[in-house]
């Protein structure tokens, strides 16, 4: 269905279907139907006593087996978006549905990894610029309905890949709706996600395993052994309690970036090993201290330091893909969007106007955007003054 200027909710998404009503996607729609109750959330699993609970709880209006006809009859009378929230194995039937239902919404995903799921796209989808990778940085070593929570995705960090053929207004309304939610927008360019992703979520899963594998190991042998595990066992251990089959799908998935991030790790292992073996004070106490400090660097929570705000104004004409280029940009400077507006000036002129709160290093998103040769403005929102930069 196209885009309904008739639309209630701001992003213009009345109507989204969510595919995966587990952890994940059963959070997204309660979360969406917290937000704004007008908005008609029609869920898709395989297992029944999900469809009923998340029905019940009034987290959707109506949820069925993915045969059903009143998911095809939704999809093709009333979806203008639709959420792919299963494991990586069942995405290609959906996108297979959604061309053979002629759907021509919006449609992104959350699965934690892309190589797949961008390849499928490509060759299954006849409009594969609607489809817009999409990974929530939140979630819990819960696994299914039971584990998900309205506000799971409050204050993290939502990753949106767009690419040079992303229609703007599919990102900005995205945005719109990632931010309703009271998460924040990362632009990543595709290719990189998995990547970056290796690094920060799937790497650390595989070494909390690791820790656990090992204490267990010698839980055989002194059978307190796990009543003396502690906070710092648990903190570093929690996500190890993740389902071991989604997370094969997820490692299988991203194996050429993993395995090289644990074989990097192994190294990291073998340094420290090596300079505590030596009784190297200096290099021990280096690699403790230049963790601790990149971890104390960590905030606890994604919240502006001020109520600072900065406008970014844009021209876009005679330019393909600056939605996608600018806000990666924005995002690899730390800068946070906290909205964006398309302005058309004429039918074929437009300036992009991103408001961003006061993180990141905006020098460098100038000089970066500078370079990129965009001609920009910046003009702090409050007190008013206006810096033009060419
Ligand atoms: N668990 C996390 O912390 C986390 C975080 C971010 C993203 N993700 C990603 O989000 C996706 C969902 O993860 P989750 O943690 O919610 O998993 P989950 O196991 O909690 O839920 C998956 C749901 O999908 C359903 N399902 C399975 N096959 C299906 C099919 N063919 N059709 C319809 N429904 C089907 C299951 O019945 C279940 O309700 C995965 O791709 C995962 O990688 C997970
Ligand atoms: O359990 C959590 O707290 C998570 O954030 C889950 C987590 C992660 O650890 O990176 C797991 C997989 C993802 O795709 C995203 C998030």
């Amino acid at each position: 269905m196209s885009e309904d200027i008739t639309s209630k909710a701001p992003h213009g998404f009345d109507h989204i279907v969510v595919v995966g009503l587990g952890l994940i996607g059963a959070s997204l729609a309660a979360a969406i139907s917290k937000s704004d109750p007008d908005i008609e959330v029609f869920g898709v699993d395989v297992d029944s006593p999900t469809c009923g609970e998340a029905i019940s709880r009034g987290w959707v209006a109506n949820a069925c087996a993915p045969e059903s006809e009143a998911f095809s009859d939704f999809v093709k009378d009333r979806a203008d978006l639709v959420v792919l929230a299963t494991p990586v194995a069942a995405v290609d039937d959906y996108l297979r549905l959604l061309r053979d239902w002629d759907y021509r919404g919006v449609i992104t995903d959350t699965l934690s990894t892309k190589a797949h799921i961008l390849a499928a796209t490509a060759e299954i989808l006849p409009y594969r610029r609607n489809y817009v990778p999409g990974h929530p940085m939140a979630g819990s070593e819960k696994n299914g309905i039971d584990g998900a929570r309205p506000d799971l995705f409050e204050g993290a960090n939502w990753i949106l890949c767009p690419d040079a053929d992303t229609p703007p207004e599919h990102f900005q309304r995205l945005h719109e709706l990632i931010t309703s939610l009271n998460a924040r927008v990362v632009a990543i360019a595709p290719d990189e996600h998995d990547d970056s992703i290796a690094v920060v979520s799937h790497v650390p899963h595989i070494i909390a395993a690791s820790l656990v594998q090992l204490a267990h190991r010698h839980a055989d042998e002194q059978q307190s052994l796990m009543r003396l595990a502690a906070g710092g066992f648990k903190d570093s251990t929690r996500i190890a309690a993740g389902s071991s089959k989604l997370w094969c799908g997820i490692a299988f998935d991203n194996a050429c970036a993993l395995t090289s991030g644990l074989r990097e790790m192994q190294g990291i292992i073998g340094d420290f090993a090596d300079a505590i073996d030596a009784h190297d004070r200096e290099a021990t106490t280096r690699l403790l201290e230049e963790a601790a400090q990149a971890r104390r660097a960590l905030p606890a929570a994604w919240v502006p330091s001020t109520d600072k705000l900065l406008e970014v104004r844009i021209p876009m004409s005679d330019r393909k893909g600056v939605v996608a280029e600018v806000t990666t940009i924005a995002s690899s400077a730390g800068c946070n969007i906290q909205s964006i507006e398309i302005d058309h000036i004429t039918e074929d002129r437009a300036v992009l106007s991103l408001v961003l709160t006061d993180e990141g290093d905006v020098g460098k998103l100038s000089a970066q955007l500078i370079d990129a040769g965009f001609s920009v403005s910046f003009n702090p929102l409050s007190p008013k003054e206006h810096i033009h930069v060419d």
